[in-house]
C-alpha cells in the first residue's frame, strides 16, 4: 500500500537535480568554500574602532574555511537555514533564532550541509587596548 505523506520540513525535503540548479553548479567548480558576506558596519565606522557587523550566507553544501582571530570574539545570530557549527573540534547543530557565542582565539567554522541557505548575521568585538 503507498505510504501517503502526512508532513514535511522544508530542511528535510530532497532539492531538484539536473541542469542549472546549484548543486550542477556547484559540481563544476573545485571547491565548496562557497560563501558571501555583507559588510554591514566596518571598524572605522563605529566610535571605539574595535567593532564590525556582517551578514554571512552559505550556500547549499557549502563551508566556510575555519578562521581563528586571536584579538576577536564574536557572536553570530543565525537568521535562516540550519548548519553545523565547529567551535575548537566541537561540533554542534546551529539554527534559525540560535546564539553562538565564539571566545578569543577560538578556531570556528560552519558548514552547511542542508538544501537551504544558512545565514546568520556576525558581530565581532576586539579586545581594548
Ligand atoms: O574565511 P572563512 O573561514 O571561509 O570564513 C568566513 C566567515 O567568517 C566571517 O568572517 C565571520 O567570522 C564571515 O565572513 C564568514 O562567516
Amino acid at each position: 500500500m503507498k505510504e501517503i505523506l502526512k508532513k514535511r520540513n522544508l530542511l528535510e525535503a530532497e532539492a531538484e537535480t539536473g541542469n542549472n540548479t546549484f548543486s550542477d553548479i556547484l559540481s563544476k567548480v573545485d571547491s565548496n568554500v562557497v560563501r558571501d558576506t555583507l559588510m554591514l558596519l566596518r571598524e572605522n565606522e563605529s566610535e571605539s574602532g574595535r567593532i564590525k557587523v556582517g551578514y554571512t550566507t552559505i550556500y547549499p553544501q557549502c563551508f566556510t574555511r575555519g578562521h581563528i582571530h586571536a584579538p576577536l570574539e564574536e557572536v553570530y545570530f543565525i537568521t535562516s537555514g540550519k548548519g553545523i557549527m565547529e567551535i575548537e573540534g566541537e561540533k554542534f547543530e546551529a539554527e534559525a533564532g540560535d546564539v553562538v557565542y565564539i571566545p578569543f582565539a577560538k578556531f570556528h567554522r560552519t558548514e552547511n550541509p542542508y538544501h537551504l541557505p544558512l545565514s546568520y548575521v556576525w558581530i565581532t568585538v576586539k579586545k581594548e587596548g
